[in-house]
């Protein structure tokens, strides 16, 4: 058995914890999988890579409704494809080969198990199995996509977001299961490209965990875009002689080339034995973590998607800081601040939040005051002739505070980062509004309304 100072399960955010500050102690990392992880390999970043063709392609074919004289021929998949994976996998391997150069850090290539407190077995990729022990053990093991049990799926070929990036061609029809972030991204990258893409999901609205109003409004406008099957489950699938067969519980049967599977991911720690190391799992099989990252058992601590609720990148990114910095400095302990986690859909359109929906903000029984501004009321926005998007706040009378900031539209994900800002740093509504310039006649200008609205609707 060799032992170690650290060991970190999992090269996604986990590998980042490994620094310098590190020299001069024994470090083993292990991977099983892509070094690197989700987000880089096949997450975030391939697939927001695949969204900007998407998005471009798809504003060439709005252009004439300005005045420009572009248009819209689709794609060419194999070159967007392998401009993304000819960009992204060198890393990976950049990444490896890093690691094991390093001589206080041994990089063990397998799957790893716990086999008791702090000591584990990893079966090599190469073969056979090494036992290793740590000091302090962080797992950093990640979320796996759940693939549903739909009857026939064994007879048909069927794609998670871990291989439809990499198809040989360009799907004329493709069926995405699903109505979340994963199913929205691809919905909107497949009929952007020119693919006929029919979205099946079983509950009413898309993005059902946005704010009432924004899932509303994005089905609606998604259903202008792509064929979007609502209240509608796959009660089988078969293979035939024009391709993949499903059979709906709603309306037609749908025939595709390319089915994938966008119905949310499970975390790993239910493959680590964790049991036999005295970590305890929550209800939904999520590693349980302290305030400090620390699980149930000494010396092991857990990040990301093993460990957080919300599976997104800037949450395991800041885990992983957190741990860095307690096993380092183990007598002066940091506390992520998992009060404000925003997120981003990049899908068509963009959606962004922050905070709680008008209904959880109801339901908690907060003094509710609600402002929506349409981007088509300000400048920038009436000259985009826009009339479909929209930036929703709630905040709470008496106290002035911003509760919550939901917004649909072009650049979502960047007009939310202000309004993060001043609920992370405990900035009022009407302090946040008045407190700085908004650049006229710049989109920022629907989140500065939206705020004067709110401050006026607060003091009611
Ligand atoms: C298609 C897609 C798009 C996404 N887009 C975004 C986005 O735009 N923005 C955003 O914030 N988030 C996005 N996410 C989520 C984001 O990718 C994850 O939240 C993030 O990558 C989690 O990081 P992690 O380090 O916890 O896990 P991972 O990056 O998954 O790393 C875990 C690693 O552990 C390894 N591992 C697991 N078990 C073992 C074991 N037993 N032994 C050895 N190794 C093991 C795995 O192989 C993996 O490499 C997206 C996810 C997907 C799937
Ligand atoms: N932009 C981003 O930040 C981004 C992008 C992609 C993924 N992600 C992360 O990855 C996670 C996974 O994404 P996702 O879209 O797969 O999950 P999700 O939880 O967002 O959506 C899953 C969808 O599948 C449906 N579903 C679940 N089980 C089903 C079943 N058995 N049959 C039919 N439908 C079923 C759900 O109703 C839901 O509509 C997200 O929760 C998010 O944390 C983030």
């Amino acid at each position: 058995m060799t032992h170690y100072d650290l060991v970190v399960i999992g090269t996604g955010s986990g590998n980042t914890i490994v620094t310098d500050d590190f020299e001069g102690r024994r470090v083993a990392i292990i991977e099983r999988g892509v070094f690197g992880g989700t987000c880089i390999n096949v997450g975030c970043i391939p697939t927001k890579m695949f969204v900007h063709p998407a998005d471009i392609s798809r504003s060439a074919a709005h252009g004439p409704d300005l005045g420009a004289r572009t248009s819209s021929d689709g794609v060419d998949w194999p070159a967007v494809r392998d401009r993304v994976f000819g960009r992204i996998d060198p890393i990976s391997v950049g990444g490896l080969d890093y690691r094991e150069g390093l001589d206080y850090v041994d990089m063990i290539v397998g799957d790893a198990r716990f086999t008791g407190p702090r000591t584990l077995t990893v079966a090599l990729d190469a073969g056979g199995e090494v036992e290793i022990s740590g000091d302090q053990v962080v797992i950093a093991a990640g979320s796996r996509a759940l693939v549903p049990d739909l009857p026939g799926l064994d007879s048909v070929e069927h794609h998670t977001s871990d291989t439809v990036m990499r198809l040989a061609t360009l799907p004329d029809r493709i069926a995405i299961v699903g109505g979340g972030y994963i199913g929205a991204e691809f919905a909107h990258v497949f009929s952007g490209f020119g693919s006929q893409v029919t979205q099946i999901h079983r509950g009413d609205a898309l993005l059902q965990a946005e704010d009432t109003d924004v899932a509303t409004r994005f089905t609606a406008i998604a259903q202008q875009q792509w064929d979007v099957r609502l209240l509608t489950t796959v009660a089988s699938v078969e293979k035939t002689a024009d391709g993949i067969r499903l059979h709906l519980s709603e309306g037609d049967d749908v025939v595709v080339d390319t089915l994938l599977l966008a119905t949310g991911r499970v975390p790993n720690g239910d493959q680590l034995d964790l049991d036999r190391a005295g970590v305890d799992l929550d209800d939904q099989g999520f590693v349980v973590v302290d305030e400090h990252q620390r699980t149930t058992a000494e010396g092991v601590w857990a990040l990301g998607d093993v460990s957080s609720h919300e599976m997104l990148k800037h949450v395991a990114n800041q885990d992983a800081r957190v741990v860095q910095h307690n096993v380092l400095h183990p007598d002066e302990p940091m506390t992520t601040d998992h009060r404000h986690i925003p997120h981003a859909v990049f899908s068509s359109p963009q959606v962004a939040a922050v905070g709680l929906t008008e209904r959880e903000a109801r339901s908690q029984g907060l003094d509710v005051a609600v402002a929506t501004k349409a981007y088509g009321d300000v400048a920038y926005g009436w000259a985009m002739e826009d009339t479909s998007h929209f930036v929703k706040l709630v905040g709470e009378r008496g106290t002035g505070r911003l509760l919550g900031a939901h917004l649909i539209g072009p650049e979502a994900s960047i007009l939310v980062q202000p309004l993060i800002q001043a609920m992370s740093q405990d900035v009022g509504v009407e302090g946040l509004a008045r407190g700085q310039y908004w650049i006229h006649p710049a989109l920022t200008e629907v989140v500065e309304n939206a705020l004067l609205d709110l401050a006026a609707a607060v003091l009611e």
